[in-house]
């Protein structure tokens, strides 16, 4: 389980060269204050960005030097995905899609249900008077 973090900034000729820390932090799921969740969402991805904002203390990045195993050319990465928390990832999929037939259903039902009431009752009051 490896995530990617990026030391310095190099540039070569035009194209702009970044090479990226890989850890290992498999030892360290368990034992991470910030809890293992975190650290699995952020493998196989830049993680910079993500370990940053935490604004990690320097005991932190100390303790980063045993869990390092190399470094790697961001180009040669199949994918840059940005970090997503847990719960906007969750929330997100449980919303129904804007304009969807749920949110007009929920609002033409209850409408239909009283007109539908209103009818039998109508109807079964006509049957009496006769
Ligand atoms: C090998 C890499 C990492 C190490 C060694 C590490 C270590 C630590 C340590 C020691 C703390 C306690 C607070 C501090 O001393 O700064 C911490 C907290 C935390 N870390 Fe990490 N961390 C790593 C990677 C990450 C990554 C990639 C993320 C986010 C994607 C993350 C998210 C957090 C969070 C959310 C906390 C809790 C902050 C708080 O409650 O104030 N960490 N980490």
């Amino acid at each position: 389980m490896c995530f990617k973090i990026a030391p310095e900034f190099m540039t070569q000729d035009i194209t702009a060269l970044v090479m990226l820390q890989v850890y290992d932090v498999t030892p360290f799921l368990d034992d991470h204050p910030g809890g293992d969740e975190v650290l699995v969402l952020a493998t196989g991805k830049d993680a910079t960005e993500d370990f940053e904002d935490v604004g990690h203390s320097k005991n932190a990045v100390d303790m980063m030097k045993d869990l390092y195993v190399g470094d790697l050319d961001s180009h040669t990465m199949t994918q840059n995905n940005a970090y997503k928390p847990p719960s906007a990832t969750a929330s997100a999929s449980n919303q129904a899609p804007k304009g969807s037939s749920t949110s007009i259903l929920t609002f033409v039902l209850p409408i239909l249900i009283l007109v539908i009431a209103y009818a039998l009752y109508y109807v079964s009051k006509k049957d009496v008077a006769i």
